[in-house]
């Protein structure tokens, strides 16, 4: 739940249209994104959410005949520019799937596997890495003794933790999550859910999600989407408690999606 409401602005987003080929998706989404916060996308399937959250990292420009309108700011760059490195953006804003995909490797080469690649080679930095990632992740007291061990051999729940640990190893400001505990059972959701209250201390949380209690849970701002339009944004305690739309309401309270 919120805390303060005087965070500065991480991710600026202005009159964003987004369509596959002709197909509009997003129609003029206006939303800004706190630092530090968790900022949740709802509504019913199809209404876009997957896709804004994927324009935020430019992961749709990997769909054939995908295009765009507007403006995406992020510490007030324009994503979109033609000088920006979508290689070091995809670092920047780091992704969490709705499937856990730990690679086939150990472990501990699922955590080590991007810092290698960003040229870290010497072990005890590595080590160092993979344990303060794990351990932020909260799954390193459950795993110290089987690094070795593959990734794919974790529970579903600690796969998705593992996939957790292995975005921050790459030292991101945001973390986009596309519905990250649809896949766990009860207590590995709650997991991940303390987790993602632990991580907005450092980082600011984008998520997908169609369970309203998570949404009420661990956001702090919601956004509610229909048909690739924003109907309503504001405090998850008022969206939730006191929505000013009746669509909103109608939702929320399960009348429809
Ligand atoms: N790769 C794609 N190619 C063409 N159309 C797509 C593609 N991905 C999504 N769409 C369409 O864009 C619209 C928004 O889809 P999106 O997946 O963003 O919605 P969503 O709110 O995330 O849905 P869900 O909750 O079911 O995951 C839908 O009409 C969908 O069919």
């Amino acid at each position: 739940m919120t805390e303060q409401t005087n965070k500065s602005i991480k991710i600026e987003v202005n009159q964003l249209d987004f369509f596959y080929d002709q197909k509009q998706a997003l129609n003029k989404i206006s939303l800004e994104i706190p630092e530090q916060e968790v900022f949740a996308l709802i509504g019913p399937s199809g209404c876009g959410k997957s896709t804004f959250l994927r324009t935020l990292n430019r992961l749709n420009d990997l769909i054939h005949k995908t295009s765009l309108k507007g403006k995406i700011k992020i510490d007030g760059d324009d994503i979109y520019h033609s000088s920006i490195d979508v290689v070091q953006l995809r670092k920047s804003v780091g992704m969490v799937f709705q499937k856990p995909n730990p690679f086939p490797f150990s472990i501990y080469d699922n955590v080590a596997y991007g810092p290698r690649a960003n040229g870290i080679k010497k072990r005890e930095q590595l080590n160092a890495i993979v344990e303060k990632c794990l351990r932020q992740a909260a799954l390193w007291d459950e795993v110290k003794d089987r690094l070795d061990d593959s990734g794919t051999s974790l529970s579903g729940g600690q796969q998705q933790r593992l996939c957790i640990a292995r975005v921050m190893a790459v030292e991101p400001d945001i973390i986009l999550m596309d519905e990250p505990t649809s896949a766990l059972d009860p207590l590995a959701t709650l997991k991940v859910e303390e987790l993602i209250h632990e991580l907005k201390q450092n980082y600011t949380i984008v998520i997908v999600t169609h369970n309203m209690e998570q949404a009420a849970r661990v956001s702090d701002k919601t956004a509610f989407f229909l048909d690739g339009v924003v109907v309503e944004v504001g405090e998850t305690d008022q969206i939730f408690t006191n929505p000013k739309m009746k669509e909103t309401e109608d939702y929320i309270t399960g009348k429809f999606g």
